[in-house]
């Protein structure tokens, strides 16, 4: 069974024993606030990551998921992308498309990836374009306290170094404020090009979900969200950086990952 929790300002903390616990509990989240978010506005507007998380997402393709999710009402957005052609394997789009998008019914139309033809930096203008023009037309919500989308559910995956989205220690990336997406060509995990989702959106989210599985990752989910002393406090880790202004943030986790949690430290 998952040991859950809140921490003070950190969000909701959900370790779980195992990947299949974990990837029930997360569907089981996924179909609730699509179907919350259905029930208020009319739609659900859903951004995905690559990496780990898709897998976990596997669920939804089968009973009884497939048959009780509106998959008409939703529409499908990515936190960052590869710059990459959208039949190459380290495409998110590609990820998604493979494992999840092709064996439910939603909308082609519905599903907002990157133009793949383009330099990183057009690719970055043209998907935030398409966004503000749903925005224009209300497919997506506009928050209420800054001049963001207000996406129903953004999911993150994490990497061992805590990026979140292509948003990595360090990377100037981490500092837009302006801008809705923005582009790398430096990476430092590969591919080297991509875009990605800057943290006013992320943090405008109504519900923030990270994902983070094995030891690999036990590190940073304990610098994401413990409390910190000096000098880890001085290190900005991007998924510390998510927090969602208005909205829930989740971490869902297995017990590798939460190993390093001062929950456990303490507690034995
Ligand atoms: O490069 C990326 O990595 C992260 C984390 O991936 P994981 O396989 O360690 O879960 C992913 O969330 C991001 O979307 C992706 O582009």
């Amino acid at each position: 069974m998952a040991l859950t929790w809140t921490h003070k300002d950190r969000g909701e903390i959900r370790v779980h024993e195992n990947l299949e616990e974990l990837s029930i509990d997360l569907v089981d989240y996924i179909a609730e606030i699509s179907e919350a978010s259905i029930k208020d506005h009319g739609a659900f507007c859903i951004v995905l990551s690559g990496g780990s998380l898709i897998s976990l997402m596997g669920k939804l393709t089968e009973p009884p998921y497939n048959k009780i999710v509106d998959w008409a009402k939703w529409y499908v957005f990515w936190a960052d992308e590869r710059v990459v052609a959208k039949s190459h394997d380290d495409s998110n789009y590609k990820l998604a498309k493979d494992n999840l998008l092709s064996k439910v019914n939603v909308f082609p139309r519905h599903i907002c990836s990157i133009n793949d033809t383009v330099s990183a930096e057009e690719a970055a203008t043209e998907y935030e374009f398409a966004i503000r023009q749903m925005v224009r037309t209300r497919t997506v919500t506009a928050s209420d306290n800054s001049d963001c989308p207000k996406f129903d559910l953004i999911l993150l995956g994490m990497g061992s170094d805590g990026h979140v989205a292509s948003l990595f220690p360090n990377h100037p990336a981490l500092e837009v404020k302006n801008d809705w997406v923005t582009f790398l060509t430096d990476s430092p995990k590969p591919p080297p090009e991509r875009i990605t989702f800057t943290f006013p959106v992320i943090n405008s989210a109504a519900n923030v979900v990270v994902v983070a599985t094995g030891e690999s990752k036990a590190n940073a989910i304990h610098l994401a969200i413990d409390d910190l002393t000096l000098p880890d406090r001085s290190f900005s880790l991007p998924a510390r950086l998510v927090h969602p202004s208005n909205g829930n943030l989740i971490w869902f986790m297995d017990k590798q990952a939460g190993s390093e949690l001062d929950m456990f430290k303490f507690s034995e």
